[in-house]
């Protein structure tokens, strides 16, 4: 079975790439850095390490690399013989794979096909469809699930350029009516209805891992683990996530004490004194983190339209208003925003907020 996978970097090698090793495919990596994907053709295989005392090793083998600049035939035949294709690559690159994938399905035999992306989103898959579908319609016989991934892998640099750290737990949830064939993965959780779980990991993990970096960012911490050292971060951490329970227990099915006690397992996770995870590989991507159905705006704009309490999103998002990370393009484009539209309009037209809860988040600025 061979599997596609798109993006090499830290999910991708450290996460997908594993878990479809593990399930008995080949995996070629498809990445624009020349470098990994040179590594990945020498090397043939990687070592997966687990964040944790005396951390097990795995060897993830069979795997192969193509450069999506340069590499235009031997991408059309990954396309052409897998089984799967996977991406991680963020979310706004999506529309760039879409045009890879697209002019490459023609010519495909009649054997199933999934096509999935692991992404920070909701709905990525379909996101993905939809950039598919502006260059083909051929889309007979593919299986476009959706799917929500965890685990922490952080930004690392190895003595081995494949080589990656990642932490003990992971989940990855697909949406089982859409996935076609009968093979189904194993170490993964097939759902009828994936938006609770989406939204769930989305506004637990990801909106306490910004609160975390953004808050943490202001009292000058580096690290995720550091800044959990600070009885500050914690509280406001759970302050945070005690709102967004109040959203998924307001919309969904979990029960408060199911909350709490996903909430705590994250919150050891976050401890996690093995892994070194900079607040501003955690707070990147600002302009995407600030839109309006991303971790912090979506729960805050549901819960006081419905005046439930979010004092604390609402302190959230002005950390992340005032984000400083120069490595980051989107905090460029986020001040160049606000220095040309006014942070009224900049709220209203890229967060989607009324000027009730602009009003509440200027008092924190
Ligand atoms: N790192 C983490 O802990 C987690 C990340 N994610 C999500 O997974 C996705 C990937 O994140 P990471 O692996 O951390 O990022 P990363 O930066 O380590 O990897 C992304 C890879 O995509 C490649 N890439 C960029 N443009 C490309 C293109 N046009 N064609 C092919 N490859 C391209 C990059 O060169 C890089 O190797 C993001 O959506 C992120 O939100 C989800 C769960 C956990
Ligand atoms: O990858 P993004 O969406 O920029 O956000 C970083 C977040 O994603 C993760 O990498 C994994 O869920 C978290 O570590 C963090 O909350």
């Amino acid at each position: 079975m061979k599997a596609l996978h798109f993006g090499a970097g830290n999910i991708g090698r450290g996460f997908i790439g594993k878990i479809l090793h593990d399930n008995g495919y080949s995996v070629t990596f498809a990445d624009i850095d020349a470098e990994i994907i040179d590594a990945l053709n020498e090397d043939g295989k990687y070592t997966v390490h687990i964040a944790e005392e005396d951390g097990e090793t795995f060897e993830v083998t069979n795997v192969a690399g193509v450069n999506t600049i340069t590499d235009d035939d031997a991408l059309k035949t990954a396309i052409l013989e897998a089984d799967l294709i996977t991406t991680a690559v963020g979310v706004n690159i999506l529309p760039v794979i879409a045009k890879s994938i697209a002019p490459n399905l023609a010519g495909r035999g009649n054997s199933p096909l999934n096509i999935i992306a692991c992404e920070n989103a909701i709905l990525a898959t379909d996101t993905l469809k939809a950039e598919i579908l502006k260059h083909t319609d051929e889309l007979d016989g593919i299986g476009f699930p959706n799917s929500a991934v965890d685990r922490i892998v952080p930004i690392q640099k190895n003595d081995n350029l494949l080589d990656v750290k990642v932490e003990p737990f992971y989940e990855w949830v697909i949406e089982k009516a859409r996935w076609i064939g009968d093979a189904r993965l194993d170490g993964v959780t097939y759902v009828e209805n994936l938006i609770p779980f989406i939204e769930r990991k989305l506004f637990t993990v990801n909106t306490g891992h910004a609160a975390i970096a953004y808050y943490g960012k202001t009292l000058g911490f580096e690290t995720v683990s550091e800044a959990m050292t600070n009885e500050k971060v914690e509280a406001f951490l759970k302050d945070v996530l005690n709102e967004t329970m109040l959203y998924l227990t307001s919309n969904y099915d979990f029960t408060e004490a199911q909350q709490l006690s996903y909430i705590e397992k994250i919150i050891a996770r976050f401890k996690n004194p093995h892994l070194s995870d900079d607040l501003d590989r955690v707070g990147r991507g600002v302009m995407r983190k600030l839109s309006a159905g991303d971790r912090i705006m979506k729960p805050l704009i549901y819960l006081e339209q419905n005046n439930l309490s979010c004092n604390a999103l609402t302190e959230l998002a002005a950390y992340a208003l005032e984000f400083n990370n120069p490595d980051d393009p989107e905090v460029k484009e986020r001040d160049e925003q606000i220095a040309q539209l006014g942070m009224q309009e900049f709220l209203t037209s890229h967060s989607h907020l009324n000027d009730g809860l602009i009003q509440k988040i200027k008092e924190y600025l």
